[in-house]
């Protein structure tokens, strides 16, 4: 049985859409998608069958109507059920949320990642995330994970979570590299930071569900964190929630979980230590992975199916990664800034923690004051990643 929007539903804010000129999905649309696109042609040799369905995907987002799956699609009536009231219009009248969701399906489709063929598979955006393992930067920050073993627990414990946080500013690289003293200053740039009511939640018998976000970095940066709970009574158990196939470009999957693993475990010293106990905990079965279809499905948790709700419930806290878990957390939607995170939060079926760079139109859970000060300096601190937040709910 799903969880279904409030009955309150009409008075929620309006969906954010794509085609607003002023809202961040315009500029998606407009310049990422086409460079995305680019680059995917770049990364891999696909013959012509592949270039030919990319390069029309794109054609259709400028200025055809919404097709649905091919009939052989696997999931072609899931997505006909979805895509009710989508089909046949522009791309441009469509939900955010709903369209880049749809826009990543037909992604796999143009490259057969599901169809029988030598593509089936095949992951579109290995390269990009393989790239960001082999970065020589990388390698830094996982020898420095040696200094921050120095730090007192707590100090050691805040900055490990904010690594994780700022792992998620996918283009500026984490900052797990802390001198002792300084896990302070990774505190900037933070427009909400309920860090304290996090640890609160914690202990030796906590349940802790991780949903993930992106491959690469951010994973091993959350892995460090499932480390730490783990090893320091902070947690009996995580489960890791993942994608069930590409998504998002970086979305990290079951593969991805295993080279950021192996990643780890290739830096002598803390960093190998982290990636031993983490394959001891998953054999102990004190770290699982799961995956369900509805992690790439287009909607807000509201529409959670019964079978995901039912394994979230058990959790003592489920910690969000990213900038999409947050829009499908709060839905969406043109919310004051202020509104209540717990609140609009309320229907999640277990206490959540939000670890998110800013990089949408979406926020919630500040004060009016915080919100002023922020606009008054423009409104790209909402959407240009320099800001992030840890949200937590309360009680
Ligand atoms: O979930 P992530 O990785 O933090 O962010 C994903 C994201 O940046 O990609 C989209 C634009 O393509 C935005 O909607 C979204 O915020």
């Amino acid at each position: 049985m799903a969880v279904m929007i409030p009955a309150t539903s009409e008075a929620l804010p309006p969906e954010l859409l794509n085609n607003d000129p002023e809202g961040y999905a315009w500029g998606v649309w407009q310049d990422r998608t086409p460079k995305l696109i680019a680059q995917l042609m770049d990364v891999t040799p696909w013959g012509p069958e592949q270039r030919h369905a990319l390069e029309s995907l794109l054609d259709e987002i400028a200025s055809g109507p919404m097709r649905p799956l091919g009939a052989a699609a696997h999931d072609h009536d899931v997505w006909a059920s979805w895509g009710t009231g989508y089909f046949g219009r522009p791309w441009s009248d469509a939900s955010f949320l709903w369209s880049e969701s749809y826009f990543y399906r037909r992604v796999l489709e143009a490259t057969g990642y599901f169809a029988p063929g030598p593509w089936r598979g095949v992951d579109p955006f290995e390269p990009l995330k393989s790239a960001e393992l082999a970065d020589p930067a990388l390698e830094a920050d996982l020898r420095a994970l040696d200094d921050l073993e120095e730090l007192p627990d707590g100090e050691k414990g805040q900055a490990k979570l904010l690594a994780a946080l700022w792992g998620n500013r996918a283009d500026l690289g984490f900052r797990i590299g802390l001198a002792p003293g300084h896990a302070q200053l990774e505190t900037e740039g933070l427009v909400a930071d309920q860090s304290d009511q996090l640890w609160r939640r914690l202990g030796p018998d906590a349940q802790v569900a991780v949903v993930a976000d992106n491959a690469g970095r951010e994973l091993v940066a959350d892995l460090v964190l499932i480390d730490h709970l783990l090893g320091h009574g902070l947690a009996a158990s995580v489960s890791l929630h993942l994608k069930p196939h590409p998504y998002y470009v970086s979305d990290a999957t079951a593969t991805d979980y295993v080279a950021c693993l192996r990643r780890l475990g290739q830096t002598p010293g803390a960093a190998a230590r982290i990636s031993a106990r983490l394959r001891e905990a998953a054999t102990a079965g004190r770290v699982t992975i799961g995956v369900h279809d509805f992690a790439c499905a287009p909607w807000s948790y509201h529409r959670m199916p019964g079978d995901l709700a039912a394994r979230l419930r058990t959790a003592t806290l489920a910690i969000l990664k990213g900038d999409l878990n947050y829009r499908r957390l709060v839905g969406d939607r043109a919310w004051p800034a202020t509104t209540d995170f717990t609140a609009v939060t309320a229907y999640f079926p277990c206490p959540v923690a939000a670890l998110r760079t800013l990089k949408s139109d979406v926020v919630t859970g500040l004060d009016a004051a915080t919100e002023a000060g922020l606009d008054a300096g423009g409104p790209r601190w909402r959407t240009d990643g320099t800001h992030g937040l840890i949200s937590v709910t309360s009680g």
